[in-house]
């Protein structure tokens, strides 16, 4: 018997510095919500690390970065890094990101026949990309965006996103995006009108076992030399302490520069 289900590539964008298992988590918990619609299924995960030039405070080399992810997901069946996006000489904007795994997905054919997902070269981007809203569903294969919600709601921080890149995101491929304590992303959703316009595209995740597990948190403990066991990976705790990562010093790092989207876009809309 065939299977109708609309298979989804789940890509999270983000610092990853470093990889917790609340980002780990983020893929269960999407997988499960959106193949208990009956409508999807998921059938890989994208970890996309930021690359350095996004300029955030305390933003280590993306190279441990991609290693940690690396590490955290060995022992994954689905989910898998990607160093596209991590080795960008300049900061490169989420809907590019997603452009460009969207036009590998399509350049791929996945063979639900065997457990791997197998890839093979298919046709050209340009047949598929035009730009229209839902044109992601035609083949059947679509590439949401993984994110908590605190990423939603900095859709609204001005100079943050560009209004036609959020289009592009939510109105072409959709999003997952799981719930995190202090952001309210339904009333968000409903008080944005582009937001609310695309709003079936945009699958919001209750994450009830409510964790406060932050990047921020982790790197603060580091520096503070207690432990960080069970809120990330061992192999990527042995990591951090075999390469002497976060310290005062790289938290330090990038403290005077300004965000690169903000700069990017600040500085389009003075001049
Ligand atoms: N506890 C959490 N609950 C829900 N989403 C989360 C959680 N932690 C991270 N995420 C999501 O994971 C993605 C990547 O996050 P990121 O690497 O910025 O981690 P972070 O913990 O938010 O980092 P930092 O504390 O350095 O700002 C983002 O979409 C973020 O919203
Ligand atoms: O594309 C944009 O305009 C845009 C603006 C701000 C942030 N982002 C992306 O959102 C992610 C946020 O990561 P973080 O660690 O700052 O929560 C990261 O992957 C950024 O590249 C993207």
């Amino acid at each position: 018997m065939s299977d109708n289900r609309t298979k989804v590539v789940l890509l999270a964008c983000g610092s990853f510095n470093p990889i917790t298992n609340m980002h780990l988590r983020m893929f269960e918990l999407a997988r499960d919500h959106l193949e208990d619609t009956g409508q999807y299924m998921v059938v890989k995960g994208i970890i996309s690390p930021v690359c350095d030039g996004y300029k955030k405070k305390g933003l280590i080399e993306a190279c441990h970065r991609l290693e940690m992810a690396r590490l955290a997901t060995e022992n994954s069946g689905w989910i898998t890094v990607d160093s596209w996006e991590g080795v960008q000489p300049e900061w490169v904007e989420t809907a590019k990101v997603v452009r460009h795994h969207y036009e590998e997905l399509l350049a791929t054919e996945i063979d639900d026949d065997v457990d791997t997902v197998k890839y093979v070269k298919k046709r050209r981007i340009e047949e598929n990309f035009e730009g229209s809203a839902n044109h992601n569903r035609r083949d059947g294969v679509r590439l949401m965006l993984l994110c908590g919600a605190d990423v939603l709601e900095s859709f609204g921080i001005p100079n943050m996103w560009k209004p036609e890149d959020i289009v592009e995101i939510v109105g072409s491929h959709g999003m997952v995006c799981i719930t995190r304590s202090g952001n309210n992303p339904h009333k968000f959703i409903h008080e944005s009108d582009v937001l609310w316009k695309y709003r079936k595209n945009i699958h919001v995740v209750h994450e009830w076992v409510t964790n406060d597990i932050s990047a921020t948190h982790v790197r603060r403990a580091l520096r503070r030399c207690r432990s960080v066991r069970y809120l990330l990976p061992d192999g990527v705790v042995c990591y951090i302490r075999e390469h002497g990562l976060y310290s005062a010093e790289s938290e330090q790092k990038n403290a005077d520069v300004i965000l690169a989207p903000l700069q990017r876009y600040s500085r389009a809309s003075s001049s």
